[in-house]
């Protein structure tokens, strides 16, 4: 498995471009409209329409109804969904697309993970009254182990000095930068994104590596 990176709180089309430039695989917009980071769906939706077809695209939604998730796919043909304190989890399952249940996990508070109709899960750090992008880092070895690795998300204060450690640490599927990645809330800083970038690169050639080594043996 190769992990893929996240960046998340776009807000301007050309840094979409350019980290997408980067072959940074997954962009997240944000709709919650607390976030700094909050993008309208009609700006977002020409953003996406901007960008290359491989990008994988996550609308953020806090507390949504269904109805207000496929009316989001419908006029953004955004391609995931990434889904923080759902109002009925069994409407993972009517929704055309893939979701990421996100949950914030307390210091010391014991997560018991069951998986509902979501194809991946997000796992940030709790902080009172803000959802996320808050720059809080989880304890990556204390992670609940029924969360597949291939199915998760990693997020929570995730930067170009700690992310190497976050990848050897966790190795998840994706990992998941907002405020680690900006100079300002919703202002991407591009050196950092080419540098977590290429971290991400250089910890999947070196798993390529490994496991070609391991073959010959
Ligand atoms: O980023 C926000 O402002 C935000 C607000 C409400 C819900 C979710 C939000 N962000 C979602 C993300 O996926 C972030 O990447 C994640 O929380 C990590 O943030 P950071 O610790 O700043 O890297």
């Amino acid at each position: 498995m190769f992990t893929h990176l996240k960046i998340c709180g776009i807000t301007r089309l050309e840094e979409a471009q350019k980290i997408a430039e980067l072959g940074v695989s997954f962009l997240g917009f944000n709709f919650y409209e607390r976030s700094p980071r909050f993008v309208t769906t009609g700006r977002a939706r020409e953003i996406i329409r901007q960008l290359p077809a491989w990008v994988n695209t996550v609308g953020i939604l806090v507390r949504p109804t269904l109805r207000e998730c496929l009316q989001i796919l419908k006029h953004t043909e955004i391609k995931f969904l990434q889904i923080y304190d759902p109002l009925d989890f069994t409407d993972f399952n009517r929704l055309p697309a893939p979701v990421i249940a996100a949950f914030r996990l307390k210091d010391g508070v014991e997560f018991s993970y069951q998986r509902r109709g979501e194809q991946y899960v997000l796992l940030d750090a709790f902080h009172s009254g803000v959802y996320g992008g808050t720059g809080r880092t989880l304890n990556w070895l204390q992670l609940p182990a029924e969360v597949p690795r291939e199915r998760l998300f990693l997020a929570g204060g995730i930067n170009p000095d700690n992310i190497l450690k976050a990848l050897t640490a966790v190795n998840p599927a994706v990992i998941d930068v907002a405020s680690g990645a900006e100079r300002a809330p919703g202002v991407k800083d591009l050196e950092k994104v080419r540098a977590m970038q290429m971290t991400v690169l250089s910890f999947n050639l070196a798993k390529i590596d490994r496991a070609k080594q391991n073959g010959n043996n």
